[in-house]
């Protein structure tokens, strides 16, 4: 009976949904600064209704956008008499998205997991699955787990927060979310590979077992819940949080344009229609205040890991400045470069790695640019896979093996951070 109420639940879901039908992604290569410039021109061009994947950076650097049919030919035109080198990444977007949903369908079908052994980690899952996971970890784990409500979405939904602790009071901690870009689903299905590897590696792995015997570990896995159901629900390529925005009829303000640092200076946008809209003023997103609100009241964080996807970087603040210098440059890279060495000795996945500004583009009022300024000096950014292949629609069985290397990432971070206290 469970099955079918799923099987109706998805079949009237999929009816609700956004379509994407003939929508294509391109990947288009600026040969030189005026091509740049007639490609940055593009953003503008709202009646488009293009939607930036990789964002205009550099010459020879590529930029990854979404053109939804009825702009097509007028989009291939324009670049094709700039003779602006372009190719066709993804046909069919809408084709690939069924594709998805129907592996959704077959896990909708498979009996509810009765523990987190059980769990399916090989496939995306739904907010309520999600958070039904995380009330099995803490079930299953109560001398190790804990989940802390630290807010609520603007849509009322719980923000979740698992803390893994071993005892001691106001310990030196390392936070870790995912899923604040919502169509990133990667990120949230690894976040919950973590939260399970967590448990099970505290007592037989020594590295994990000696951090965890110091410092605590709070993880985020659903950061914009709203957003998240509206990816699984309406639209699979909401970025945003789901907040109305006063004077226009575009709803959402970019999560990772919100926070109080470089707030509103270039590398965001003051239109609501923008993916990457700042908002109406610094924090103005629960999303965003719930965690700045956490971070200042536990105090004692030592390390900050923001995960996005998609393009394969680890990244360091700044963002929205390439000055002033910070003394902890050298640190940063040096313990970014072990990071994404580790993370490549399993599967020889590729990482570029760097400050923001000079790895991928500038990006103003975002995450781990404001919590580096509050003194948490490993403060990271990570972009998981692909490059461009699939992007927001990687395929499921790329989530275990991303999750894998990703974790050894992580353990660099974190292992670094437990042995250099300050
Ligand atoms: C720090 C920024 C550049 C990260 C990026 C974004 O928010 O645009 C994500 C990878 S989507
Ligand atoms: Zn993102």
């Amino acid at each position: 009976m469970r099955g079918l109420l799923a099987f109706a639940a998805l079949l009237v879901a999929v009816i609700a949904k956004e379509s994407f039908e003939g929508h294509q992604v391109l990947r288009i290569i600026p040969k030189d600064d005026v091509q740049l410039s007639l490609i940055k021109e593009m953003e503008d061009m709202i009646h488009f209704e293009l939607d930036f994947w990789r964002d205009v950076t550099g010459v020879a650097t590529p930029v990854d956008v979404r053109v939804p049919f009825h702009s097509l030919q007028s989009v291939k035109i324009y670049l094709e008499t700039q003779d602006i080198e372009y190719s066709i990444m993804i046909v069919d977007l809408q084709v690939m998205l069924d594709e998805e949903q129907e592996q959704m369908v077959s896990v909708a079908r498979a009996p509810e997991p009765r523990n987190t052994d059980s769990f399916d980690y090989t496939n995306y899952h739904t907010i309520s699955e999600i958070y039904s996971f995380q009330d099995m970890l803490v079930a299953e784990n109560p001398n190790l787990v804990s989940k802390i409500v630290i807010g609520q979405s603007y849509e009322g939904r719980p923000l979740n927060v698992l803390k893994f602790s071993t005892g001691g009071t106001n310990r030196p901690a390392i936070w870790i979310d995912t899923g604040i870009h919502s169509r990133e689903w990667v990120t949230q299905a690894s976040g919950t590979w973590f939260a399970k590897k967590i448990v099970t590696d505290y007592g037989t792995d020594p590295a994990l077992t000696a951090i965890l015997n110091n410092m605590d570990i709070f993880l985020e896995i659903v950061t914009n819940p709203d957003g998240f159901y509206y990816t699984h629900n309406n639209n699979r390529m909401w970025r945003k949080t789901r907040k109305p925005n006063s004077g226009s009829s575009c709803v959402g303000v970019d999560p990772n344009r919100n926070w109080n640092a470089g707030f509103g200076l270039p590398g965001a946008s003051s239109s609501p229609c923008s993916e990457t809209y700042h908002g109406p003023r610094a924090e103005s997103e629960s999303e965003v205040k719930s965690i700045v609100d956490f971070v200042k009241s536990h105090g004692n964080m030592k390390a900050f890991i923001s995960i996005h996807s998609y393009s394969q970087m680890l990244l360091y603040p700044y963002g929205y400045t390439r000055t002033p210098y910070h003394d902890d440059l050298f640190l940063q890279h040096s313990l970014a470069k072990k990071a994404i060495t580790d993370l490549a000795s399993l599967y020889g996945t590729r990482y570029r790695y760097g400050s923001i500004i000079d790895t991928i583009y500038q990006a103003s009022g975002s995450t781990v640019d404001w919590t580096y300024n509050q003194g948490i000096k490993y403060s990271y950014t990570f972009e998981l896979r692909d490059t461009g292949r699939y992007g927001f629609i990687l395929p499921a069985n790329q989530i275990i093996p991303t999750s894998q290397e990703t974790w050894l990432a992580l353990m660099a971070i974190m292992d670094h951070t437990y042995k250099n206290p300050y």
